[in-house]
Protein backbone atom coordinates (compact mmCIF):
# COMPACT_ATOMS: atom_id res chain seq x y z
CA UNK A 1 0.00 0.00 0.00
CA UNK A 2 1.82 3.37 -0.78
CA UNK A 3 -1.60 5.54 -0.53
CA UNK A 4 -1.87 5.47 -4.71
CA UNK A 5 -3.65 1.87 -5.23
CA UNK A 6 -7.07 1.30 -5.03
CA UNK A 7 -8.78 -0.15 -1.73
CA UNK A 8 -8.39 -4.25 -2.20
CA UNK A 9 -11.19 -5.97 -4.70
CA UNK A 10 -12.78 -9.68 -3.98
CA UNK A 11 -12.14 -11.65 -7.37
CA UNK A 12 -14.46 -10.09 -10.37
CA UNK A 13 -15.67 -11.35 -13.60
CA UNK A 14 -15.40 -9.85 -17.00
CA UNK A 15 -18.05 -7.09 -18.15
CA UNK A 16 -20.49 -8.02 -14.67
CA UNK A 17 -17.15 -7.74 -12.59
CA UNK A 18 -18.45 -8.35 -8.93
CA UNK A 19 -22.40 -8.76 -10.04
CA UNK A 20 -21.99 -12.23 -9.31
CA UNK A 21 -21.06 -12.45 -5.75
CA UNK A 22 -24.92 -10.50 -5.12
CA UNK A 23 -26.29 -12.74 -7.13
CA UNK A 24 -24.72 -15.82 -5.57
CA UNK A 25 -26.04 -14.69 -2.27
CA UNK A 26 -29.42 -14.45 -4.16
CA UNK A 27 -29.32 -17.56 -5.16
CA UNK A 28 -28.12 -19.29 -2.23
CA UNK A 29 -30.57 -17.41 0.74
CA UNK A 30 -33.77 -17.03 -2.07
CA UNK A 31 -33.62 -13.61 -1.45
CA UNK A 32 -32.24 -10.21 -2.37
CA UNK A 33 -31.58 -8.24 0.38
CA UNK A 34 -28.32 -6.16 -0.35
CA UNK A 35 -27.19 -4.81 2.74
CA UNK A 36 -26.73 -8.79 3.72
CA UNK A 37 -24.56 -9.38 0.71
CA UNK A 38 -22.59 -6.81 0.83
CA UNK A 39 -21.78 -7.71 4.59
CA UNK A 40 -21.15 -11.01 3.62
CA UNK A 41 -18.65 -9.92 0.97
CA UNK A 42 -17.16 -7.29 3.57
CA UNK A 43 -16.55 -9.97 6.09
CA UNK A 44 -14.66 -12.25 3.73
CA UNK A 45 -12.61 -9.76 1.86
CA UNK A 46 -12.61 -6.70 4.19
CA UNK A 47 -14.03 -2.97 5.36
CA UNK A 48 -13.13 -1.16 3.02
CA UNK A 49 -13.61 -2.89 -1.15
CA UNK A 50 -13.25 -1.90 -4.49
CA UNK A 51 -16.18 -2.70 -6.42
CA UNK A 52 -17.17 -2.31 -10.15
CA UNK A 53 -20.41 -3.26 -11.53
CA UNK A 54 -21.11 -2.98 -15.19
CA UNK A 55 -18.90 0.26 -15.76
CA UNK A 56 -19.93 1.80 -12.38
CA UNK A 57 -17.21 1.97 -9.85
CA UNK A 58 -17.65 1.73 -6.25
CA UNK A 59 -16.28 1.39 -2.73
CA UNK A 60 -18.05 -0.53 -0.08
CA UNK A 61 -17.36 0.70 3.37
CA UNK A 62 -18.40 -1.70 6.55
CA UNK A 63 -16.57 -0.51 9.67
CA UNK A 64 -16.71 1.88 12.36
CA UNK A 65 -13.40 3.70 11.57
CA UNK A 66 -13.91 3.98 7.87
CA UNK A 67 -17.57 5.01 8.70
CA UNK A 68 -16.03 7.75 10.85
CA UNK A 69 -13.15 8.74 8.02
CA UNK A 70 -16.04 9.62 5.85
CA UNK A 71 -17.93 11.45 7.86
CA UNK A 72 -15.53 13.90 9.22
CA UNK A 73 -12.27 14.46 6.72
CA UNK A 74 -14.51 13.86 3.61
CA UNK A 75 -18.27 14.46 4.28
CA UNK A 76 -18.40 17.40 1.73
CA UNK A 77 -16.42 15.36 -0.63
CA UNK A 78 -19.09 12.88 -0.17
CA UNK A 79 -22.10 15.33 0.34
CA UNK A 80 -23.91 14.64 -3.09
CA UNK A 81 -25.54 11.34 -4.11
CA UNK A 82 -25.84 11.98 -7.76
CA UNK A 83 -28.50 9.19 -8.22
CA UNK A 84 -30.25 8.82 -11.65
CA UNK A 85 -33.31 11.15 -11.48
CA UNK A 86 -36.47 11.98 -14.26
CA UNK A 87 -37.94 14.24 -15.08
CA UNK A 88 -41.83 14.40 -13.99
CA UNK A 89 -41.49 11.36 -11.53
CA UNK A 90 -41.60 13.69 -8.61
CA UNK A 91 -39.64 10.80 -6.50
CA UNK A 92 -35.70 10.59 -8.20
CA UNK A 93 -37.30 14.05 -9.52
CA UNK A 94 -34.69 16.42 -11.67
CA UNK A 95 -36.05 18.70 -9.08
CA UNK A 96 -35.74 16.58 -6.19
CA UNK A 97 -33.88 17.95 -2.57
CA UNK A 98 -33.50 14.28 -1.58
CA UNK A 99 -31.29 13.94 -5.21
CA UNK A 100 -30.19 17.47 -5.10
CA UNK A 101 -26.12 17.53 -5.43
CA UNK A 102 -24.33 19.66 -2.22
CA UNK A 103 -25.12 22.96 -3.90
CA UNK A 104 -26.78 26.17 -3.82
CA UNK A 105 -30.56 24.71 -3.95
CA UNK A 106 -30.31 21.93 -1.57
CA UNK A 107 -28.40 24.37 1.42
CA UNK A 108 -31.48 26.92 0.75
CA UNK A 109 -33.83 24.34 1.35
CA UNK A 110 -31.94 22.42 4.37
CA UNK A 111 -31.90 26.05 6.11
CA UNK A 112 -36.24 26.26 5.79
CA UNK A 113 -36.69 22.82 7.13
CA UNK A 114 -34.73 22.95 9.84
CA UNK A 115 -36.35 26.53 10.69
CA UNK A 116 -39.79 25.13 9.16
CA UNK A 117 -39.92 21.13 10.16
CA UNK A 118 -36.93 19.48 12.00
CA UNK A 119 -35.63 22.17 14.16
CA UNK A 120 -36.19 22.14 17.97
CA UNK A 121 -38.65 24.91 17.85
CA UNK A 122 -40.50 23.90 15.14
CA UNK A 123 -41.01 20.32 16.50
CA UNK A 124 -42.15 22.53 20.02
CA UNK A 125 -44.80 24.07 17.65
CA UNK A 126 -46.22 20.85 15.95
CA UNK A 127 -46.62 19.36 19.36
CA UNK A 128 -50.02 19.29 19.37
CA UNK A 129 -50.37 17.44 15.69
CA UNK A 130 -48.43 14.80 16.61
CA UNK A 131 -50.10 13.86 19.89
CA UNK A 132 -53.79 14.28 18.35
CA UNK A 133 -52.48 11.33 16.51
CA UNK A 134 -51.43 9.56 18.75
CA UNK A 135 -54.36 9.72 21.02
CA UNK A 136 -56.42 8.90 17.45
CA UNK A 137 -54.19 5.44 17.46
CA UNK A 138 -54.71 4.69 21.02
CA UNK A 139 -58.57 4.99 20.31
CA UNK A 140 -58.53 3.02 18.01
CA UNK A 141 -56.69 0.29 19.39
CA UNK A 142 -58.96 0.55 22.43
CA UNK A 143 -61.89 -0.17 19.91
CA UNK A 144 -59.54 -3.32 18.58
CA UNK A 145 -59.47 -4.53 22.34
CA UNK A 146 -63.33 -4.32 23.13
CA UNK A 147 -64.35 -6.00 19.88
CA UNK A 148 -61.60 -8.40 20.41
CA UNK A 149 -59.89 -7.90 16.95
CA UNK A 150 -56.34 -8.67 15.76
CA UNK A 151 -54.71 -5.44 14.39
CA UNK A 152 -51.51 -5.40 11.75
CA UNK A 153 -49.12 -2.93 13.04
CA UNK A 154 -48.01 -2.09 9.89
CA UNK A 155 -51.05 -0.51 9.01
CA UNK A 156 -51.82 1.23 12.20
CA UNK A 157 -48.51 2.28 12.00
CA UNK A 158 -48.71 3.14 8.43
CA UNK A 159 -51.77 5.74 9.72
CA UNK A 160 -50.40 7.61 12.36
CA UNK A 161 -46.91 8.34 10.50
CA UNK A 162 -48.41 9.04 7.22
CA UNK A 163 -50.98 11.59 8.87
CA UNK A 164 -48.07 13.01 10.90
CA UNK A 165 -46.27 13.80 8.04
CA UNK A 166 -48.88 15.49 6.21
CA UNK A 167 -50.53 17.53 8.77
CA UNK A 168 -47.21 18.76 9.45
CA UNK A 169 -46.39 19.69 5.75
CA UNK A 170 -49.29 20.62 4.37
CA UNK A 171 -51.87 20.23 7.28
CA UNK A 172 -54.05 17.64 5.13
CA UNK A 173 -55.07 13.88 6.13
CA UNK A 174 -52.97 10.54 4.74
CA UNK A 175 -56.25 8.81 4.72
CA UNK A 176 -58.75 10.59 3.84
CA UNK A 177 -59.17 12.10 0.44
CA UNK A 178 -59.62 15.64 -0.44
CA UNK A 179 -62.63 15.65 -2.61
CA UNK A 180 -60.63 14.00 -5.43
CA UNK A 181 -61.07 10.49 -5.94
CA UNK A 182 -57.49 9.38 -4.50
CA UNK A 183 -56.01 9.82 -1.31
CA UNK A 184 -52.32 9.95 -0.32
CA UNK A 185 -52.52 6.12 1.42
CA UNK A 186 -53.88 4.79 -1.81
CA UNK A 187 -51.15 6.36 -4.13
CA UNK A 188 -48.59 5.84 -1.68
CA UNK A 189 -49.95 1.99 -1.24
CA UNK A 190 -50.19 1.75 -5.36
CA UNK A 191 -46.76 3.36 -5.91
CA UNK A 192 -44.70 0.30 -3.26
CA UNK A 193 -45.71 -1.62 -5.95
CA UNK A 194 -43.96 0.26 -8.78
CA UNK A 195 -41.34 1.78 -6.78
CA UNK A 196 -38.82 -1.72 -8.28
CA UNK A 197 -40.49 -1.02 -12.01
CA UNK A 198 -39.27 2.79 -11.78
CA UNK A 199 -35.81 2.13 -10.33
CA UNK A 200 -35.23 -0.58 -12.84
CA UNK A 201 -36.55 1.77 -15.52
CA UNK A 202 -34.04 4.74 -14.06
CA UNK A 203 -31.39 2.69 -13.43
CA UNK A 204 -30.75 -0.25 -16.46
CA UNK A 205 -32.99 1.68 -18.90
CA UNK A 206 -32.14 5.06 -19.27
CA UNK A 207 -29.79 5.17 -22.48
CA UNK A 208 -33.30 3.50 -24.10
CA UNK A 209 -35.36 6.43 -22.55
CA UNK A 210 -33.20 8.58 -24.30
CA UNK A 211 -33.84 6.95 -27.27
CA UNK A 212 -37.82 7.16 -26.87
CA UNK A 213 -38.04 3.69 -25.72
CA UNK A 214 -39.94 3.20 -22.62
CA UNK A 215 -41.01 -0.50 -20.85
CA UNK A 216 -43.08 0.91 -18.00
CA UNK A 217 -45.32 4.02 -19.64
CA UNK A 218 -47.99 2.93 -18.34
CA UNK A 219 -47.85 1.70 -14.30
CA UNK A 220 -45.00 3.83 -13.60
CA UNK A 221 -45.60 7.63 -14.64
CA UNK A 222 -49.74 7.54 -13.74
CA UNK A 223 -49.33 7.10 -9.96
CA UNK A 224 -46.73 10.01 -9.94
CA UNK A 225 -48.83 12.05 -12.08
CA UNK A 226 -51.75 11.28 -9.42
CA UNK A 227 -49.65 12.56 -6.70
CA UNK A 228 -48.90 16.04 -9.18
CA UNK A 229 -52.34 16.22 -8.89
CA UNK A 230 -53.10 15.88 -5.65
CA UNK A 231 -50.95 17.89 -4.43
CA UNK A 232 -51.28 21.08 -7.15
CA UNK A 233 -54.89 20.63 -5.59
CA UNK A 234 -53.48 21.34 -2.14
CA UNK A 235 -51.32 24.16 -3.58
CA UNK A 236 -54.20 25.81 -4.79
CA UNK A 237 -56.10 25.79 -1.96
CA UNK A 238 -53.03 27.11 0.04
CA UNK A 239 -52.25 29.89 -2.30
CA UNK A 240 -56.27 30.93 -2.05
CA UNK A 241 -56.29 30.53 1.39
CA UNK A 242 -52.80 30.93 3.22
CA UNK A 243 -52.28 29.82 6.57
CA UNK A 244 -55.90 27.65 5.93
CA UNK A 245 -55.16 25.77 9.11
CA UNK A 246 -54.80 28.60 11.70
CA UNK A 247 -51.12 28.74 11.15
CA UNK A 248 -48.57 28.36 8.78
CA UNK A 249 -47.34 25.02 7.89
CA UNK A 250 -44.49 23.90 5.50
CA UNK A 251 -46.37 24.65 2.30
CA UNK A 252 -47.08 28.27 3.03
CA UNK A 253 -43.69 28.68 3.55
CA UNK A 254 -42.24 27.27 0.83
CA UNK A 255 -45.06 29.22 -1.62
CA UNK A 256 -43.78 32.62 -0.20
CA UNK A 257 -40.62 31.71 -1.40
CA UNK A 258 -41.91 30.77 -4.60
CA UNK A 259 -43.74 34.33 -4.73
CA UNK A 260 -40.93 36.38 -3.66
CA UNK A 261 -39.08 38.25 -6.10
CA UNK A 262 -35.87 38.98 -3.87
CA UNK A 263 -35.72 35.30 -2.27
CA UNK A 264 -32.69 34.04 -1.94
CA UNK A 265 -32.81 31.25 -4.12
CA UNK A 266 -35.73 30.59 -7.15
CA UNK A 267 -37.34 27.48 -6.23
CA UNK A 268 -40.40 26.02 -8.57
CA UNK A 269 -43.88 24.30 -8.51
CA UNK A 270 -42.03 20.79 -9.16
CA UNK A 271 -39.35 21.72 -6.48
CA UNK A 272 -41.91 22.03 -3.99
CA UNK A 273 -43.93 18.95 -5.08
CA UNK A 274 -41.07 16.94 -5.33
CA UNK A 275 -40.21 17.75 -1.68
CA UNK A 276 -43.48 16.63 -0.34
CA UNK A 277 -43.11 13.26 -2.18
CA UNK A 278 -39.66 12.62 -0.78
CA UNK A 279 -40.90 13.52 2.73
CA UNK A 280 -43.56 11.23 2.54
CA UNK A 281 -41.80 8.63 1.11
CA UNK A 282 -38.48 9.15 3.56
CA UNK A 283 -40.58 9.41 6.59
CA UNK A 284 -43.14 6.76 6.32
CA UNK A 285 -41.86 2.83 5.49
CA UNK A 286 -38.68 3.99 7.69
CA UNK A 287 -40.79 4.98 10.96
CA UNK A 288 -43.51 2.20 10.54
CA UNK A 289 -40.44 -0.56 10.27
CA UNK A 290 -38.88 0.67 13.31
CA UNK A 291 -42.22 0.60 14.86
CA UNK A 292 -43.42 -3.20 13.96
CA UNK A 293 -39.15 -4.38 14.58
CA UNK A 294 -39.13 -2.77 18.20
CA UNK A 295 -42.64 -4.24 19.11
CA UNK A 296 -41.54 -7.64 17.94
CA UNK A 297 -38.82 -7.28 19.98
CA UNK A 298 -40.17 -6.38 22.72
CA UNK A 299 -43.00 -9.05 22.68
CA UNK A 300 -40.49 -11.53 21.72
CA UNK A 301 -38.86 -10.81 25.23
CA UNK A 302 -40.83 -10.28 27.73
CA UNK A 303 -38.49 -9.54 30.57
CA UNK A 304 -37.77 -6.42 28.09
CA UNK A 305 -41.84 -5.82 28.07
CA UNK A 306 -41.76 -5.87 32.01
CA UNK A 307 -38.69 -3.84 32.10
CA UNK A 308 -40.53 -0.99 29.93
CA UNK A 309 -43.87 -1.51 31.74
CA UNK A 310 -42.17 -0.85 35.14
CA UNK A 311 -40.44 2.42 33.90
CA UNK A 312 -43.95 3.80 32.30
CA UNK A 313 -46.02 3.21 34.84
CA UNK A 314 -43.85 4.81 37.96
CA UNK A 315 -43.10 8.13 35.34
CA UNK A 316 -46.05 8.19 33.81
CA UNK A 317 -48.61 6.41 35.08
CA UNK A 318 -52.12 4.99 34.40
CA UNK A 319 -54.50 7.85 34.28
CA UNK A 320 -53.06 10.33 31.55
CA UNK A 321 -51.35 8.85 27.99
CA UNK A 322 -47.50 9.30 27.79
CA UNK A 323 -46.90 12.27 25.86
CA UNK A 324 -43.27 13.78 24.17
CA UNK A 325 -42.16 15.57 27.03
CA UNK A 326 -42.00 12.24 29.20
CA UNK A 327 -39.59 10.59 26.70
CA UNK A 328 -36.37 12.06 28.50
CA UNK A 329 -37.31 10.57 31.75
CA UNK A 330 -37.61 7.03 29.92
CA UNK A 331 -34.21 5.91 29.71
CA UNK A 332 -35.17 2.64 28.96
CA UNK A 333 -37.78 3.21 26.34
CA UNK A 334 -34.94 5.15 24.70
CA UNK A 335 -32.97 2.14 24.56
CA UNK A 336 -35.05 0.02 23.37
CA UNK A 337 -35.51 1.97 20.47
CA UNK A 338 -32.09 2.83 19.54
CA UNK A 339 -31.72 -0.45 19.94
CA UNK A 340 -34.26 -1.86 17.24
CA UNK A 341 -32.87 0.83 14.78
CA UNK A 342 -29.31 -0.53 15.27
CA UNK A 343 -30.52 -4.06 14.45
CA UNK A 344 -32.97 -3.66 12.09
CA UNK A 345 -31.25 -0.14 10.22
CA UNK A 346 -34.49 0.82 8.13
CA UNK A 347 -32.63 1.95 5.67
CA UNK A 348 -29.15 0.10 5.41
CA UNK A 349 -27.74 1.43 2.54
CA UNK A 350 -26.29 4.58 2.04
CA UNK A 351 -25.54 5.82 -1.47
CA UNK A 352 -23.38 8.78 -2.31
CA UNK A 353 -20.34 9.69 -4.97
CA UNK A 354 -16.93 11.01 -4.12
CA UNK A 355 -16.77 14.30 -5.94
CA UNK A 356 -13.11 14.58 -5.94
CA UNK A 357 -10.07 11.86 -6.04
CA UNK A 358 -8.94 11.43 -2.66
CA UNK A 359 -7.35 9.02 0.28
CA UNK A 360 -9.86 6.66 2.44
CA UNK A 361 -8.22 4.20 4.95
CA UNK A 362 -5.05 4.82 3.04
CA UNK A 363 -6.33 3.69 -0.30
CA UNK A 364 -6.78 6.26 -3.27
CA UNK A 365 -10.15 6.46 -4.40
CA UNK A 366 -10.48 8.55 -7.94
CA UNK A 367 -13.54 11.14 -8.43
CA UNK A 368 -17.07 10.21 -9.70
CA UNK A 369 -16.61 6.37 -7.83
CA UNK A 370 -20.19 5.47 -5.76
CA UNK A 371 -19.82 4.92 -2.19
CA UNK A 372 -22.02 2.68 -0.41
CA UNK A 373 -21.88 2.63 3.03
CA UNK A 374 -23.33 0.02 4.51
CA UNK A 375 -24.95 1.14 8.20
CA UNK A 376 -26.02 -2.67 8.85
CA UNK A 377 -22.27 -3.74 8.82
CA UNK A 378 -21.15 -0.83 10.67
CA UNK A 379 -23.79 -1.17 13.40
CA UNK A 380 -23.17 -4.75 13.79
CA UNK A 381 -18.76 -4.20 13.68
CA UNK A 382 -17.58 -6.83 16.25
CA UNK A 383 -14.75 -4.93 17.12
CA UNK A 384 -16.92 -1.94 18.30
CA UNK A 385 -20.19 -3.67 19.30
CA UNK A 386 -20.28 -6.64 22.14
CA UNK A 387 -22.73 -9.19 20.98
CA UNK A 388 -23.13 -7.00 17.76
CA UNK A 389 -26.06 -9.60 16.57
CA UNK A 390 -28.04 -9.90 19.86
CA UNK A 391 -30.98 -6.99 21.30
CA UNK A 392 -29.77 -5.82 24.47
CA UNK A 393 -31.03 -2.27 24.87
CA UNK A 394 -28.77 -1.70 27.89
CA UNK A 395 -25.94 -1.26 25.88
CA UNK A 396 -27.40 2.05 25.36
CA UNK A 397 -27.56 2.64 29.30
CA UNK A 398 -24.42 1.89 30.59
CA UNK A 399 -23.12 5.51 29.18
CA UNK A 400 -24.81 8.86 30.10
CA UNK A 401 -23.98 9.80 26.21
CA UNK A 402 -25.00 7.04 24.29
CA UNK A 403 -26.42 7.21 20.86
CA UNK A 404 -25.88 10.16 18.63
CA UNK A 405 -25.15 13.06 20.72
CA UNK A 406 -22.63 15.57 19.36
CA UNK A 407 -19.87 13.80 20.35
CA UNK A 408 -17.38 13.49 17.02
CA UNK A 409 -15.52 10.37 17.68
CA UNK A 410 -15.49 6.73 16.72
CA UNK A 411 -17.83 5.62 19.65
CA UNK A 412 -19.99 8.56 18.34
CA UNK A 413 -20.16 7.28 14.74
CA UNK A 414 -20.80 3.53 15.46
CA UNK A 415 -24.66 4.62 15.81
CA UNK A 416 -25.47 5.28 12.49
CA UNK A 417 -29.26 4.44 11.54
CA UNK A 418 -30.12 8.42 10.57
CA UNK A 419 -26.02 7.93 8.51
CA UNK A 420 -24.19 11.30 9.25
CA UNK A 421 -22.58 14.38 7.97
CA UNK A 422 -24.70 16.72 6.09
CA UNK A 423 -26.43 15.08 3.95
CA UNK A 424 -27.67 12.58 7.23
CA UNK A 425 -31.61 12.41 7.64
CA UNK A 426 -32.48 15.68 9.03
CA UNK A 427 -35.51 14.20 10.77
CA UNK A 428 -34.07 11.67 13.50
CA UNK A 429 -35.29 13.73 16.33
CA UNK A 430 -38.75 14.02 15.11
CA UNK A 431 -38.48 9.89 14.60
CA UNK A 432 -37.28 9.66 18.29
CA UNK A 433 -40.42 11.64 19.07
CA UNK A 434 -42.80 9.68 17.34
CA UNK A 435 -41.27 6.44 17.69
CA UNK A 436 -41.37 7.14 21.85
CA UNK A 437 -44.36 7.89 21.94
CA UNK A 438 -45.96 5.12 19.91
CA UNK A 439 -43.98 2.39 21.46
CA UNK A 440 -44.54 3.87 24.52
CA UNK A 441 -48.09 4.24 24.43
CA UNK A 442 -48.46 0.83 23.19
CA UNK A 443 -46.75 -0.46 25.77
CA UNK A 444 -48.42 1.49 28.64
CA UNK A 445 -51.91 0.84 27.64
CA UNK A 446 -52.24 -2.70 26.26
CA UNK A 447 -50.97 -6.19 27.11
CA UNK A 448 -50.86 -7.42 22.96
CA UNK A 449 -51.49 -11.53 21.97
CA UNK A 450 -49.57 -12.91 19.27
CA UNK A 451 -50.77 -15.74 16.85
CA UNK A 452 -48.76 -18.60 17.55
CA UNK A 453 -45.87 -19.46 19.93
CA UNK A 454 -43.47 -16.90 18.85
CA UNK A 455 -42.99 -13.98 16.68
CA UNK A 456 -41.33 -14.62 13.39
CA UNK A 457 -38.30 -12.25 13.08
CA UNK A 458 -37.54 -13.00 9.64
CA UNK A 459 -36.63 -10.12 7.24
CA UNK A 460 -36.80 -9.01 4.18
CA UNK A 461 -35.86 -5.82 2.09
CA UNK A 462 -38.36 -3.96 -0.20
CA UNK A 463 -38.22 -0.70 -2.10
CA UNK A 464 -35.07 0.05 -0.33
CA UNK A 465 -36.18 -0.49 3.37
CA UNK A 466 -35.10 -3.76 5.83
CA UNK A 467 -38.43 -4.58 6.60
CA UNK A 468 -39.88 -7.51 8.16
CA UNK A 469 -41.11 -10.67 5.91
CA UNK A 470 -44.24 -11.99 7.89
CA UNK A 471 -46.15 -8.58 8.81
CA UNK A 472 -46.91 -8.10 12.63
CA UNK A 473 -50.59 -8.79 13.34
CA UNK A 474 -51.13 -8.71 17.34
CA UNK A 475 -54.48 -8.59 19.08
CA UNK A 476 -54.46 -5.84 22.39
CA UNK A 477 -55.99 -6.13 25.49
CA UNK A 478 -56.38 -3.22 27.17
CA UNK A 479 -54.37 -2.88 30.87
CA UNK A 480 -55.79 0.65 32.18
CA UNK A 481 -58.54 2.21 32.84
CA UNK A 482 -59.79 3.20 29.17
CA UNK A 483 -62.17 5.84 30.79
CA UNK A 484 -59.41 7.93 32.47
CA UNK A 485 -57.56 8.27 29.18
CA UNK A 486 -60.70 8.45 27.43
CA UNK A 487 -61.82 11.38 28.60
CA UNK A 488 -58.68 13.45 27.70
CA UNK A 489 -59.28 11.83 24.17
CA UNK A 490 -61.31 13.80 21.80
CA UNK A 491 -59.96 12.91 18.48
CA UNK A 492 -63.03 11.62 15.74
CA UNK A 493 -61.49 8.49 13.84
C1 LIG B 1 -36.73 5.77 11.74
C2 LIG B 1 -36.83 6.78 10.92
C3 LIG B 1 -35.84 7.17 9.87
C4 LIG B 1 -34.62 6.62 9.51
C5 LIG B 1 -33.94 5.43 10.13
C6 LIG B 1 -34.10 7.42 8.42
C7 LIG B 1 -32.89 7.17 7.80
C8 LIG B 1 -32.37 7.94 6.78
C9 LIG B 1 -31.13 7.67 6.11
C10 LIG B 1 -30.20 6.50 6.41
C11 LIG B 1 -30.95 8.64 5.18
C12 LIG B 1 -29.84 8.71 4.16
C13 LIG B 1 -28.83 9.74 4.53
C14 LIG B 1 -27.55 9.65 3.75
O1 LIG B 1 -27.50 9.66 2.52
O2 LIG B 1 -26.54 9.60 4.42
C15 LIG B 1 -32.08 9.54 5.27
C16 LIG B 1 -32.24 10.70 4.52
C17 LIG B 1 -33.36 11.48 4.54
N1 LIG B 1 -34.47 11.31 5.34
FE1 LIG B 1 -34.68 9.94 6.80
N2 LIG B 1 -34.98 8.42 8.13
C18 LIG B 1 -36.05 8.32 8.98
C19 LIG B 1 -37.15 9.16 9.05
C20 LIG B 1 -37.37 10.24 8.24
C21 LIG B 1 -38.53 11.12 8.29
C22 LIG B 1 -39.67 11.01 9.31
C23 LIG B 1 -38.40 12.04 7.30
C24 LIG B 1 -39.31 13.16 6.89
C25 LIG B 1 -40.55 13.32 7.27
C26 LIG B 1 -37.13 11.76 6.63
C27 LIG B 1 -36.62 12.50 5.60
C28 LIG B 1 -35.38 12.31 5.03
C29 LIG B 1 -34.83 13.17 3.99
C30 LIG B 1 -35.51 14.39 3.36
C31 LIG B 1 -33.55 12.65 3.69
C32 LIG B 1 -32.56 13.20 2.68
C33 LIG B 1 -31.62 14.16 3.37
C34 LIG B 1 -30.61 14.81 2.42
O3 LIG B 1 -30.61 14.53 1.25
O4 LIG B 1 -29.81 15.61 2.91
N3 LIG B 1 -36.54 10.66 7.23
N4 LIG B 1 -32.94 9.09 6.25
Amino acid sequence: MNGVDLPPSPPSLPIIGHLHHLLFFFLHHKSFQLHKSFHTLSSKYGPLLHLQFFFFPAILVSSVPLAYEIFTTHDVNISSRNLPTKEGYLLFDTSGFVTAPYGEYFKFMKKLTVTNLFGPQALEHSRSIRADELKRLYKNLVDKAKKKESVEIKKEAMKLIGNIICKMSFGKSFTKDHGETESFQGLFAKSSGSKKKMVLEILLFRQLDKLGISFFKKGVPGVYKKFDELLEKILLEHKEKPNMNGDTDMMDVLLAVYEDENADYKITMNHIKAFFVELIFGGLDTNVNTIQWTMAEIIDKPIIMERLREEIDSIVGKSRLIQETDLPNLPSLQAVIKEALRLHPPAPLVLREIQQGCKIGGFFVPEKTKLIINLYAVMRDPNFWEDPLEFKPERFLTSSRSGQEDVRNEQAMKYLPFSGGRRGCPASKLSYMILGTAIGMMVQCFEWRIQGEKVNMDDSYKGFNKTMAHPLTLTPVSRVSNLDLITSVNILT
